[in-house]
């Protein structure tokens, strides 16, 4: 693997936040006495949420692909597609439920019995049923009023349970629905014993105020557990989902890259980095972090599309620092400027050198790296003639070592020094192969 321009690879060492800060201020707020931060699960829809975006098309073979790849990640649930959608996504439906996972199966339907009878003979563990509330629904999608809505949910959930297979019901556009209309049925349902109630902010309007609002009020009407879809339209889909489990939500729907319809929902990569950020030994205990980017290399492969540079964890220089400043106290103390460890992910951190922002400490790694031995001054000085060649043009990594070298070598001082060898504490090598190759295409 060579060492893309301008990179270094950065030792891991064990500091954290938390050595410094005892208490962890990004953790659950000992107010939400409802919250379940420390106690949530997710809902992989990927296989379903995820095929609506509209670059996918899954063979049966991606899809178990995929679906193998998120239950050994450790996702509780795993949607997918409505088994009336098509004969193939039917038979691909039972297929999966026959791969014996450990995640729950589920498939996800319209509030309608004729769907419900398909739905409970794939051999799914349990059924979300969503139907339209809000006035555009009603009006412009299925036409029924809250009082057939209402008629139709009880007959589906009560066929579902019948067959001891796990529902959900929720209102499709949840944030634009009356309250009082959403209470209403929501209470209903609960009534009837369904599994849980989902809210879904369908077009993505909502901001975390509102749902924690919103999931405040119902948590106060329900005694089921409470889901939460969230679309990512004015960017507030982790957010949103972050602040749903503060209000006392418990499960989320995520896809991976946030795939699905339009420009989709909370991503299973970034809400990780939200949440091990609030509670890192629930997240750990739970979910294998590691295997991150290569089930967003699966899925961005499938669905023709690279992994976004700015993309939590898994971006191109998610954990890559530059600015001179920065590299220094990342070369202290990685907590300086990192909020989550590259290490829990099996990543690495970087430090890019070779621009004219770059500072004297960088440019002392370096020397390090290369085995050098320059005094602290004599660093300054090379650091100075790196930023004027960076003040002319791009660098790379070669750029700065032969500057580094050639003046090492005008000095008449050795090399090293008998028994002086400085201890290699870095290590240079590229970005991985896949990040680095996905963000030049
Ligand atoms: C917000 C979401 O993402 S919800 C999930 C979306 N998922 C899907 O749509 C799955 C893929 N969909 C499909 O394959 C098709 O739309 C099907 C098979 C479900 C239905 O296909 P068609 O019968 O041809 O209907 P079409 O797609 O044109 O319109 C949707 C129909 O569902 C009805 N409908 C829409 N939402 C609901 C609902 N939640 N509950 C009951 N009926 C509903 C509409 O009234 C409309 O019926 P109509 O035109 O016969 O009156
Ligand atoms: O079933 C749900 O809760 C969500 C359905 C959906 O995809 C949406 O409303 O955006
Ligand atoms: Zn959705």
């Amino acid at each position: 693997m060579s060492a893309p321009e301008g990179f270094q690879k950065v030792s891991e060492e064990a500091h954290t936040s938390q050595q410094i800060i005892q208490q962890n201020p990004y953790g659950p707020n000992p107010a939400d006495f409802l919250s379940n931060v420390s106690n949530f699960q997710l809902i992989e829809s990927t296989l379903r949420e995820g095929e609506q975006f509209a670059n996918a098309f899954f063979s049966t073979e991606t899809k178990i692909e995929i679906a193998k790849a998120l239950d050994d990640f450790g996702v509780d649930y795993i949607e997918l597609t409505s088994p009336v959608a098509s004969e193939q996504s039917r038979r691909d439906c039972e297929a999966i439920c026959k791969l014996g996972l450990k995640a729950k199966i589920l498939t996800h339907i319209r509030c309608h019995m004729d769907d419900a009878k398909v739905a409970v003979e794939t051999g799914v563990d349990g059924v979300d049923v969503v139907i339209g509330t809000s006035q555009f629904l009603r009006q412009y999608s299925h036409g029924k009023d809250m009082n057939y809505i209402a008629q139709s949910a009880v007959e589906v959930i009560e066929y579902v349970k019948s067959k001891g297979i796990e529902i959900r019901f929720s209102s499709e556009d949840s944030f634009r629905s009356d309250l009082v209309d959403l209470l209403n049925i929501y209470r209903t349902v609960d009534k009837i014993g369904v599994n849980r109630v989902g809210i879904a902010d369908t077009v993505g309007c909502a901001n975390p105020r509102q749902v924690y609002e919103l999931v405040r009020t119902l948590k106060s009407v329900v005694n089921c557990d409470i889901e939460c879809h969230f679309h990512n339209d004015t960017g507030c889909a982790i957010a949103n989902a972050y602040t749903a489990l503060e209000g006392g939500a418990r499960l989320i729907d995520v896809s991976v890259l946030g795939i699905g319809e339009r420009n989709g929902i909370t991503p299973l990569g970034g809400l990780m980095a939200r949440m091990i950020a609030a509670d890192r030994d629930y997240v750990l205990s739970k979910y294998k972090l590691h295997k991150i980017r290569d089930i967003e290399n699966l899925v961005a492969e499938a669905v023709q599309v690279n992994i976004p540079f700015n993309n939590p964890i898994t971006g191109f220089c998610a954990f890559t620092h530059k600015a001179g400043i920065h590299a220094k106290a990342i070369l202290a103390n990685p907590s300086t400027y990192e909020i989550l460890s590259p290490a829990d992910f099996g990543l690495t951190r970087y430090i890019h050198f070779a621009n004219r922002l770059t500072g004297w400490n960088a440019i002392k790694s370096r020397v390090d790296q290369l085995n050098l031995h320059l005094t602290d001054e004599q660093c300054k000085e090379v650091t100075e003639k790196i930023k004027k060649l960076g003040d002319v043009r791009k660098l790379n990594i070669d750029d700065v070592d032969s500057i580094i070298k050639d003046f090492h070598a005008d000095l008449s001082a050795p090399l090293v020094l008998p028994g002086q060898t400085p201890e290699v504490t870095h290590v240079v090598e590229g970005l991985d192969e896949s990040s680095s190759k996905r963000q030049k295409n």
